[in-house]
């Protein structure tokens, strides 16, 4: 019979620390990357200090003077760091009424021409100047290590969960892996569109979205292609995997289609910060997928085809994993594309940059 899901479930992680309760959270955690894609995880191991630190600085990286923000835009970086415009980027073509920096954890700038280009997705960060936001790099670098060690451990948890040894998925990252980070902004609607961000799914393994204020607007497709509401629950992170822990499960964890609608009229903005765990680029990760236990793969029999209004990286059946992340990249951010990636930018865009999404 097919399962479906009308609220997204609360995991909690403190379980995991006795012996006693662990097995209790195994079964949940089970169940949620198998039938949901999406779960909150409350007693997590982030400090709340360092949270309530990053919250504190989205709307005043919004407030920077605007030269500051141009200065540091992601039309400079061929790794697509930086500051993105309201109105910048797309989704499935639309345009998302969202602002938002991107950075990466650190990774030196070591591409040179002549190598594979998706390699040059890694590189450093544009970060905005110390003097005019003191303090924001240095919090945002230590909350995002305790991210990266937090969604090792779910991830372990998870290998675990799906009947595997606890290191199956540690050969699916490079010794010095690249996570992506993103501080976004959604204001209220001016205009007839309410896409904060259209229907996608996530690229790499784990997403850790911290929802940095208390607004609804996250939205998460069911079985029947319903779209089931993630209120923000203080003190949790929503967890999602992303199309890459699908393929490698041969699609026993899914990767759940997700968008955000803007918030009401009239209303503050919403914020969010995702932490995106990112994959070993040079190989193709579906030749790699791992040999998962009968009993588990029996899920995918019961459990129905999940509905999905997303359309992005198919492509890890065919391509190697860099290419495919570089690709998502090039059609969202197609301005940023056409200044350091222009065959693939004329690959995609045949017809210039779209007149909306365009950032100049
Ligand atoms: O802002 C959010 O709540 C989710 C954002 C998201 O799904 C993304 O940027 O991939
Ligand atoms: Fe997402």
């Amino acid at each position: 019979m097919a399962t479906n899901f009308s609220s997204i479930p609360v995991i909690d992680y403190s379980l995991a620390a006795d012996a006693a309760t662990k097995p209790q959270l195994l079964a949940a955690l089970r169940h949620a990357v198998t039938h949901v894609g999406f779960f909150y995880l409350a007693h997590h191991s982030v400090p709340p200090e360092l949270v309530a630190a990053a919250t504190a600085y989205c709307p005043r990286f919004f407030a920077l003077p605007a030269a500051e923000k141009e200065r540091i835009r992601m039309v400079h970086s061929p790794h697509f760091f930086g500051y993105s415009r309201f109105g910048a980027e797309l989704t499935k073509g639309a345009v998302d009424q969202r602002e938002q920096f991107d950075f990466g954890t650190h990774y030196p700038d070591v591409w040179v021409p002549g190598q594979p280009e998706h390699l040059r997705l890694w590189g450093p960060s544009q970060w905005p100047a110390e003097s005019l936001l003191p303090g924001f790099r240095r919090s945002f670098e230590d909350y995002v290590q305790k991210c990266q060690e937090l969604a090792n451990d779910v991830l372990a948890l998870v290998a675990e969960a799906l009947g595997l040894p606890r290191d199956a998925f540690a050969h699916f990252f490079e010794e010095n892996n690249q996570d992506r980070v993103k501080i976004v902004k959604y204001p209220a609607p001016t205009g007839d569109s309410t896409q904060g961000v259209g229907p996608h799914y996530d690229s790499g393994f784990l997403t850790l979205l911290l929802q940095a204020s208390p607004h609804r607007g996250l939205q998460v497709q069911n079985v029947s292609g319903e779209w089931v509401d993630a209120t923000p629950i203080p003190g949790t992170f929503v967890v999602n995997m992303g199309k890459a822990m699908e393929t490698v499960t041969q699609g026993v964890a899914i990767a759940t289609t997700h968008r955000v609608l803007s918030p009401e009229k009239d209303s503050t903005p919403r914020y969010s910060i995702p932490f995106f765990q990112i994959i070993k680029r040079g190989t193709v990760i579906g030749d790699e997928v791992l040999d998962m236990p009968v009993e588990i793969l029996k899920i995918k029999e019961t459990r129905g085809q999940i509905g999905s209004d997303a359309v992005n990286y198919a492509e890890y059946h065919t391509l190697p994993s860099g290419e495919v992340a570089l690709i998502g990249r090039v059609k969202s951010h197609p301005d940023v594309a056409e200044r350091h990636y222009p065959e693939l930018f004329k690959k995609y865009f045949p017809d210039g940059l779209p007149s909306q999404g365009s950032a100049y």
